[in-house]
């Protein structure tokens, strides 16, 4: 990410309603914000709440002043209630104290889900999902799902990023790897979007892959199931063929080229869109997508939309774009910051050169073999020699990489899922985002190439608070880059040999030598194939 233009990215809005958020949100439906429970309601800063006045105490004199979000509206309007000059002043410092003990009551219950926070007047993190009907009036729909689907707590991401986007505020977060990241952004969206509706085009999801892109969708059905919302996937011959002035859709899921390829040749119109997720956000934010990311975000030009930006590694480069670009957005970190998830074994073994990794790998698999099992190789061409070398052994394994068809790729994906295959040799196109429950172990067989590919990488084990394990070989050559991935468990909890955390600190750049594939066959044998 080299252009930080702020013009370049998120242009093209006109109005600037965010930045008068506090004002507008006063504006905003009351039942949305005000909490029913008696904590305070969202989005006030004390200077706003020293104006409260607590509902009993409350002399009325017209009902045309209701009170919005706890204080008066019309100020300075003849409707507004009148207070003896004693009890308003009493009044509005008792309400001052509530306000800063329920900032306190929030700080300690952050402080003890590791949610850190930076940004005016941020809503109360969510306690359970309960709250998300007391507070929020959510659909018992929503809840009904979520008890379905065994989801019982909400998650430290869920616990803020939830109410935040339920208060209208954009934010951009970063937590874990298997953190919930995905039900923090479509709940509020449903909830929000309240039901369907035939007027275009209203949230978009954008995700850097195809795959990531259909389980998201299936992700968005299931929560939304029993209500009749729009929910589409943007594939191929959608984005080639769709009629989309006729296309009812309540939410797209989309990669950022077939979105753009669809705004440009069949005049799909964005500017009805109201809330817009840029999920594994550094990566759409890569030189690659950069370009269609961009011509996105500015087809997507209601003012009042409300943007996101999540995944689990949050470059700063990528942070001081979406500071200067976002409106009074909120960020949110849990834990820290490009952190791996802690319940992962993180393990670095020596392979000495490249002839040594399928010794190691298949002396790995002999000592325990813990199906299923993920290993990623650097590229597509060391994906297929890999698999060549694996496919006649007992194990049973598959490989999925972008020569594939969509078709072989979605196989290999659910025969993995439902446990007909153990091991599944992988490039990075599936190292972000995918949500394979039970991966045991993932094998970096080749040593990624920066440190957040590590993290990603290793984070489709050890998911919704189950443990994995990650073994990381390195050759002669990586180990020039030990100390960032080193650093990264470290972090994490694990155990790293001294001599690694002192190698000196080095800029990484990617780091992708050229590999030669060593087979342990005999060279006929690998003739006849
Ligand atoms: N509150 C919850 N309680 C239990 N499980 C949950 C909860 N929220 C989400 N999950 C489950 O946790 C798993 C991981 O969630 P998700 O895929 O959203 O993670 P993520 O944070 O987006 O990870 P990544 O960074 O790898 O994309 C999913 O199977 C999801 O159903």
């Amino acid at each position: 990410m080299t252009d930080k233009d702020p013009s370049f990215l998120f242009s093209g809005i006109t109005f600037n309603r965010k930045r008068f958020s506090s004002d507008f949100a006063r504006f905003k439906e009351k039942k949305e914000i005000n909490d029913s429970e008696g904590t305070l309601p969202e989005n006030k800063s004390p200077e706003v709440e020293v104006a409260a006045k607590p509902a009993k105490k409350r002399k009325r004199k017209s009902s045309v002043s209701d009170p919005v979000e706890g204080f008066n509206v019309f100020k300075s309007s003849k409707t507004e209630p009148v207070l003896e000059e004693n009890e308003e002043s009493e009044n509005a410092s008792e309400g001052k104290k509530e306000l800063y003990r329920q900032m306190e009551r929030d700080a300690i219950f952050r402080k003890q889900h590791n949610i850190h926070t930076s940004g005016s007047n941020i809503p109360s993190p969510l306690h359970d999902f309960s709250e998300l009907r007391s507070r929020y009036k959510c659909k018992p729909y929503i809840l009904r799902n979520l008890a379905e689907l065994g989801i019982k707590e909400p998650t430290p991401i869920q616990m803020q990023a939830i109410p935040l986007l339920l208060s209208g505020r954009e934010c951009f977060a970063c937590a874990p790897t298997g953190s919930g990241k995905t039900l923090a952004f479509v709940c509020p969206m449903l909830m929000k979007l309240k039901h369907a509706s035939k007027d275009g085009v209203r949230a978009v999801i954008l995700l850097p892959t195809r795959e990531l892109a259909s389980q998201t969708a299936r992700e968005c059905k299931k929560l939304a199931k029993g209500k009749k919302f729009y929910i589409r996937l943007m594939t191929k011959q959608l984005a080639n063929t769709g009629e989309f002035s006729k296309l009812p859709c309540d939410i797209l899921i989309s990669t950022p080229l077939r979105l753009k390829s669809a705004v440009n040749k069949r005049k799909l119109d964005l500017s009805r869109v109201e809330y817009l997720v840029l999920d594994e956000s550094d990566k759409l934010f890569d030189l690659g997508l950069l370009k269609p990311v961009d011509a996105i975000v500015k087809a997507c030009s209601n003012p009042s939309i409300i943007r996101s930006l999540f995944s689990a590694t949050l470059p700063d480069t990528v942070e001081e774009l979406a500071r200067t670009i976002m409106h009074d957005a909120v960020r949110v970190i849990i834990g820290r910051k490009n952190s791996a998830s802690e319940s992962i074994k993180q393990k670095l073994v020596f392979v000495g050169s490249e002839e040594g990794k399928l010794m190691a790998l298949r002396q790995t698999f002999e000592e325990s073999l813990n199906p299923p099992v993920l290993v990623f190789v650097q590229n597509k061409e060391r994906a297929k020699d890999l698999y060549k070398e694996l496919r006649f052994g007992d194990i049973r394994v598959d490989v999925i990489h972008s020569d594939l068809s969509q078709e072989q790729r979605e196989n290999a994906i659910d025969n993995f899922r439902a446990g007909k295959t153990w091991v599944l040799i992988a490039t990075d196109v599936i190292a972000r985002g995918m949500d394979f429950k039970g991966v045991n172990c993932v094998v970096n067989y080749d040593f990624p190439d920066s440190s957040s590919a590590y993290i990603h990488r290793i984070g489709r084990s050890g998911r919704a608070g189950r443990s994995g394990e990650a073994v990381t070989f390195y050759t002669e050559a990586d180990i020039r880059y030990l100390k960032n991935i080193a650093n990264v468990m470290k972090a994490s909890g694990c155990e790293v040999p001294e001599w690694i955390l002192s190698l000196p600190k080095l800029k990484w750049k990617k780091h992708r030598p050229k590999r030669e594939f060593l087979s342990t066959k005999p060279h006929d044998e690998e003739e006849e194939e």
